[in-house]
């Protein structure tokens, strides 16, 4: 193999695999060279996180994600001044650090951010791609190779922590959901090592424990539980205890709709 070949195979395995459901690669990367920050919108463990890290990893970009929090302030993400040896020195965060490499900057769940953290985000997510920081008195300009992603799950959204109109539209947005069952197998297969064929009666579950969402489920299985159920069952597990430790369990704490899910993954499994 040549060492250009060589180089190709390493830098392939270096970037965290991701099986796209659609057009979304292409847009990130237009997004990308455009200077245009971008939103995903979609329900828990369907793939955004890795999708990120996957296209961040492919265009060559430091990634900083944070999982954003309700107490998470705008100085959370812009830096503060800690005492250090005797001394005050200035540490950035997270945001500060990827506006200044020229890196991706990831806010996974950023409607559960506390308010003034839209302050920071509103002279970022326009034309003007600034960050100022009061506190040096600096105002950093993001270089081409900065980039804001942030997410949100509508499922959870209420009023109070819906994202204000201007501040969503500052953003591209693409929508993700759980991806159609044959890509499912597949990425489970890839991800857990288990073969297609014991996989393919775990995601026809999964869809019918989707369909209960908003009965009495808050939330579908992601393709993060099926993941798990199926690396416990390549790990030795029984299908029957790792079904309910992975996909029955983690959805509800209701002992009458866990009894209900129960025989919804009986008659789906036969
Ligand atoms: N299209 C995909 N390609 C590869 N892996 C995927 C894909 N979709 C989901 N996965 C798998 O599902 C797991 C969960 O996905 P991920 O962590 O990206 O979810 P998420 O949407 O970011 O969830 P959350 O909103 O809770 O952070 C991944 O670790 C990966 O194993």
């Amino acid at each position: 193999m040549t060492r250009s070949a060589l180089k190709a195979v390493a830098d392939e395995l270096d970037i965290p695999y991701y099986r796209p459901v659609g057009d979304e690669c292409e847009l990130f990367e237009h997004a990308f060279r455009h200077r245009l920050p971008l939103l995903l919108k979609g329900p828990t463990g369907c793939g955004k996180t890795r999708f990120v890290s996957h296209m961040a990893a492919k265009l060559g970009r430091p990634l900083y994600t944070v999982s954003c929090h309700d107490d998470l302030t705008a100085a959370d993400l812009t830096g503060r001044y800690l005492l250090k040896g005797g001394d005050t020195v200035w540490v950035d965060g997270p945001l500060t650090r990827a506006v200044r490499e020229g890196a991706v900057c990831y806010l996974d769940e950023v409607v559960e951010a506390r308010k003034d953290v839209t302050v920071v985000l509103h002279p970022l997510t326009d034309d003007r791609r600034l960050l100022p920081l009061e506190r040096t008195g600096e105002l950093l300009e993001a270089p081409d190779g900065f980039m804001l992603v942030v997410s949100y799950n509508p499922g959870y959204q209420n009023v109070l922590k819906a994202l204000k109109p201007s501040t969503r539209q500052r953003f591209l947005a693409i929508e993700f959901d759980f991806p159609e069952p044959e890509a499912e197998t597949a990425i489970v297969a890839r991800e857990s090592g288990l073969p297609e064929g014991r996989i393919a009666p775990l995601v026809r579950l999964a869809g019918a424990l989707r369909d209960l969402k908003g009965q009495d489920l808050e939330e579908g299985v992601s393709t993060r539980l099926l993941v798990y159920c199926a690396t416990l069952i390549r790990s030795g597990i029984k299908p029957e205890r790792a079904i309910r430790t992975a996909l029955i369990e983690p959805l509800t704490d209701d002992a009458d709709v866990r009894a209900a899910l129960l025989r919804v993954a009986d008659i789906a499994l036969g």
